[in-house]
């Protein structure tokens, strides 16, 4: 009796292993942290030690990625242009390691399967950087499909993807007629913050962890939209090695850098799993700084024939390892939770915590994402909580000590009323957001002004925060069109507000008219639309009154936009807030025309350098410049054609002047391709 519900107890575990890796790999979007995941693999492991009549034939331990027939299904269908490639050599996992003792128990297995005993090997122990394994596969030396892992047998191609990956070679020489090459597509940690940053603002897929990102990145449908995320890879093995000289793992490395493969510059070769434990050490303490995320250390034997005596499992190779770093945790107090109202009147809630260091930095807050997450980790203030650092980057309160819970702690009450207006609040039925649905809610004025004066959007870089701030609360500006209405009396009695700086910020308020109105369509801070999709906007209608005018079928019938983004734009220019801010901004005469320039030769074999700061964005201007044929470099040397100065250029103007090229303003700028166009 007792012995059949262990079984059940077994099989239920497979289940439950079995959704978190469809979970993990087919949807890029886990429910539980990975050492929660390796925890329930460790017991499913140990429960079919005890009872290998028990292990089912799809057993997560005996399989790779997620379910087989589920994996090639979806390879198939649910992204029809991701159709399913067959790898030539089978693509394998990597077994476990977690203390030095499974290290040396690794080591004595070697032992047991070559039947030596007692003898050390020599390693290459390489960084696991958690990303997602890609195979890319070539054809008499051309590079002809891509694939991820898949089920190991099967993978989805993305080829056209993984192309936009800087630093892939597409030609080799001297390869056998077909070459598998195999590595990590990874993000590194300030991508994948960036882009976290920019979904929380633009309301995208926030993603729990590089790994994610990274492979929620590989597999779109748009490979535009793989290019904009700034992925990189890393090369570290063959899918065979038959045709070449090549008789080690540290031989390889070398092989592949020589063929202009990019490699992880941390591998280290070793002699005896002891020195493997050193390096796995040592890379603990470097981790902090790395600029991706690694989840442990992969010791490989190092000679390609005791590789092939060992052989491989039914899921990962008998002749390496992946060592995993130790999940770090820290134990502080829960002082505070702070709720901030952004542009959107979303209500974000953030713990303010004392500060503690984990993985190498110091912890002070952990967003709390929303109502029902405070509410399952049943947080009272003067907590005690448990802090990680999801993917190695974001802090994240994992659970409570409730034994050490003060007493008389209340739990934390999720305001029934904006915190800043006190107007009342929605909660989005969808997810378990909550929303100020007060228009004039000061704190999203506040956001939605900070978003249209930022460098990405208006660019007024004069007007700091506490300025706004200070603009915002005394009720002078509610509006991103009341900018435009400051006059030097109303900026003067600002704090810490000089005439000179004032003068200053008028100046660029006046000069931000001008600006591409693309970057006013960003500014506008329209759910979904970020600088690329405001540009498709700007390419596509003469003027924004063209825009204003769409059907929202017009706008789901540009290229590249989305049906879902389409609506947000059509839905946001209807409201009548916005269209009374857009008819104001027109009156104060701001650009509304698309200034995209087509692309000419007006300037093609001319070499600029910017120096200075102009009355435009830098990079609006080089962009322009190379619109135009122009080539745009950074420093000044006697083939520099002209260099185009702003206020305050320094050293670069000096060395123009030594080596007698031209300098020249933004008038003349103006005049020459006025001149040219007409030549
Ligand atoms: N949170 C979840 O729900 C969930 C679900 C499934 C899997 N996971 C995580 O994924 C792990 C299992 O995933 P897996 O089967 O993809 O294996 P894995 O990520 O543990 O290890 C194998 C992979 O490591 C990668 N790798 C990176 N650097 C390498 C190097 N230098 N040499 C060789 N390989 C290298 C390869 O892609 C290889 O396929 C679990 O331990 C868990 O951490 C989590
Ligand atoms: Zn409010």
């Amino acid at each position: 009796m007792l012995l059949m519900s262990n079984q059940e107890h077994y099989l239920s575990l497979v289940n439950e292993i079995q959704e978190h890796n469809r979970r993990y790999y087919l949807q890029d979007n886990p429910l539980v942290s990975d050492a929660e995941y390796d925890q329930l693999m460790r017991e499913l492991r140990s429960l079919e030690e005890q009872h290998p009549d028990w292990i089912v034939k799809d057993s997560p331990t005996q399989t790779v990625g997620a379910d087989t027939e589920e994996a090639a299904e979806h390879a198939l269908l649910a992204r029809s242009p991701f159709a399913p490639i067959q790898h030539l050599h089978r693509m394998t996992s990597l077994d476990n390691a977690f203390d030095d003792a499974d290290l040396q128990s690794f080591e004595d297995r070697i032992n047991r399967v070559l039947g030596t005993s007692g003898q050390t090997y020599h390693y290459t122990c390489e960084l696991k950087i958690d990303g997602l394994s890609i195979n890319v596969h070539y054809h008499n030396g051309n590079l002809i499909w891509a694939a991820t892992r898949g089920n190991g047998v099967i993978g989805e191609d993305v080829t056209q993807n993984l192309l936009t990956i800087p630093g892939i070679p597409r030609k080799l020489e001297g390869v056998p007629e077909h070459l598998e090459v195999r590595g990590e597509v990874f993000m590194t940690k300030e991508e994948f913050l960036r882009l976290n940053a920019e979904a929380e603002e633009l309301g995208g897929t926030v993603f729990k962890n590089p790994r994610n990102a990274a492979a929620g990145s590989l597999r779109q449908k748009d490979a535009s939209i793989t290019a904009s995320r700034k992925l990189q890879v890393n090369f570290y093995a063959l899918g065979s090695t038959e045709g070449l000289s090549i008789q080690t793992q540290w031989d390889l490395l070398t092989w592949l850098q020589g063929h202009g493969f990019q490699t992880n510059p941390y591998s280290k070769r070793v002699q005896g799993w002891q020195e493997a434990t050193d390096y796995h050490r040592e890379m603990i303490q470097q981790r902090p700084q790395f600029p991706v995320d690694a989840d442990g250390s992969v010791i490989k034997v190092d000679r390609f024939d005791l590789q092939n005596e060992l052989g491989f499992t039914s899921r990962a190779p008998r002749w390496a390892i992946a060592y995993k770093f130790p999940v770090e945790e820290a134990r502080t107090v829960l002082r505070d939770i702070t709720i901030n109202v952004g542009r959107t009147g979303k209500l974000a809630p953030l713990a303010v915590l004392d500060p503690v260091d984990v993985e190498g930095s110091t912890v002070a807050r952990a967003t709390l994402h929303n109502e029902d997450f405070i509410r399952d980790l049943d947080l009272h203030l003067g907590d005690t909580v448990v802090i990680r650092k999801a993917g190695g980057v974001i802090p994240e309160i994992v659970r409570v000590v409730t034994e050490l819970r003060p007493e008389g702690s209340v739990l934390f009450q999720f305001p029934k009323e904006c915190p800043v207006c006190h107007h009342e609040v929605t909660r989005d039925p969808e997810n378990a957001d909550t929303y100020c649905v007060n228009p004039e809610c000061p704190s999203q004025s506040y956001q939605r002004i900070l978003h249209f004066i930022h460098k990405g959007a208006m660019d007024i870089a004069g007007m700091g925060e506490k300025t706004l701030e200070q603009l915002v609360n005394t009720g002078i500006v509610k509006s991103v069109a009341d900018l435009y209405d400051l006059n030097l009396e109303t900026l003067l009695k600002i704090e810490r507000m000089g005439e000179k700086n004032a003068t200053k910020l008028l100046q660029q308020l006046q000069d931000s008219k001008t600006r591409p109105l693309s970057r006013l369509i960003f500014g506008l801070g329209i759910r979904y639309v970020g600088a690329r999709n405001a540009e498709l906007l700007e390419k596509h209608f003469p003027d924004l009154d063209a825009l204003l005018n769409a059907s929202e079928q017009t706008l789901c019938n540009i290229p590249g936009l989305g049906d879902r983004i389409a609506e947000s734009v059509y839905h946001a220019l209807q409201d009548q807030n916005m269209r009374d801010v857009v008819e104001r901004l027109r009156g104060q005469g701001l650009n509304f025309k698309s200034t995209f320039e087509a692309a000419g030769e007006e300037l093609a074999g001319l070499t600029f350098v910017i120096t200075g700061s102009l009355s435009q964005p830098r990079d609006d201007v080089k962009k322009r410049l190379e619109r135009l044929g122009a080539r745009v470099t950074g420093s000044v040397t006697k083939k520099t054609d002209y260099v185009l100065a702003g206020e305050d250029a320094g050293s670069k103007l000096d060395k123009a002047r030594d080596l007698g090229v031209k300098v020249i303003d933004e008038t003349t700028l103006d005049a020459l391709i006025a001149e040219k166009t007409k030549a």
